[in-house]
């Protein structure tokens, strides 16, 4: 993802960005083309390696695999110990975007600029037990931030509203900073994140544990854009 594409994505205005973490994987491409169909653009998808944190996801295969049979976005967030290690196996394979964990690093400005050096967009993600300050070092070399609002590792987990004060804080510490909540984001949680500044919002439960996908995503739809966003 350029960076013409990463300035369409904050000049297209908030948007819902699908976890595909707890949908059918044995339909996948059935699951993502309802996604498509239910009116969302960008794809989220939760690299895990059992290390990092105590579940284990998928790899380059599927998102070479989802590259291969759909044009969104992809939108990978790399909750594992050595991002490095697999970022270019990662953009080889179709990533876009690539979000490391700051909790996963010695040096994230090092590892923003090799992942940059890919011509990706890079994001840093941050998990809500750890001190937002950590970020301080990065926030000039990446073009993202990832507020976990829950421990990374699981869907379906609780929302922890201290995402909230850290999406405002960094807004209004970086308006062009493009800030991103993922974890336990429904109809309730999606208004405060937005009003707290925050341009994309990725969901999984609240989605996938529906029968009926576009009505779960004009739902939240409706309670992101009937917030009043973070002015810039
Ligand atoms: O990064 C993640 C978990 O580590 C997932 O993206 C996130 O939890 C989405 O699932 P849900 O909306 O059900 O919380
Ligand atoms: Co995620």
């Amino acid at each position: 993802m350029n960076r013409a594409q990463l300035d369409s994505i904050r000049d297209a205005g908030p948007a819902i960005l699908p976890s595909v973490l707890n949908c059918d994987f044995g339909n996948l491409m059935a699951e993502v083309d309802r996604l498509r169909e239910a009116g969302t653009e960008i794809l989220h998808l939760d690299v895990m390696d059992g290390h990092f944190v105590p579940n284990l996801t998928f790899g380059m295969p599927i998102v070479e695999g989802l590259r291969r049979h759909t044009d969104m976005p992809l939108d990978v967030h790399l909750m594992i110990s050595d991002p490095l290690a697999y970022a270019k196996p990662m953009v080889d394979a179709g990533a876009d975007l690539l979000t490391f964990h700051v909790e996963a690093v010695k040096d994230p400005v090092d590892v923003a600029g090799k992942i940059s050096d890919l011509g990706v967009g890079v994001g840093v993600a941050i998990n809500p037990g750890t001190p937002l300050s950590d970020l301080d070092v990065c926030l000039d070399c990446v073009d993202m931030v990832l507020v976990m609002s829950v421990e990374a590792g699981f869907g379906g987990q609780s929302f922890n509203p201290v995402a909230i004060d850290r999406i405002r804080e960094l807004r209004s510490r970086r308006p062009e900073l493009l800030l991103e909540i993922d974890g336990g984001i429904n109809t309730s949680t999606i208004g405060l994140a937005r009003e707290a500044g925050c341009d994309l919002f990725v969901v999984g439960s609240a989605i996938i544990s529906s029968d009926d996908y576009t009505a779960a995503v004009s739902d939240l739809t409706e309670a992101m854009m009937s917030a009043n966003g973070g002015a810039r």
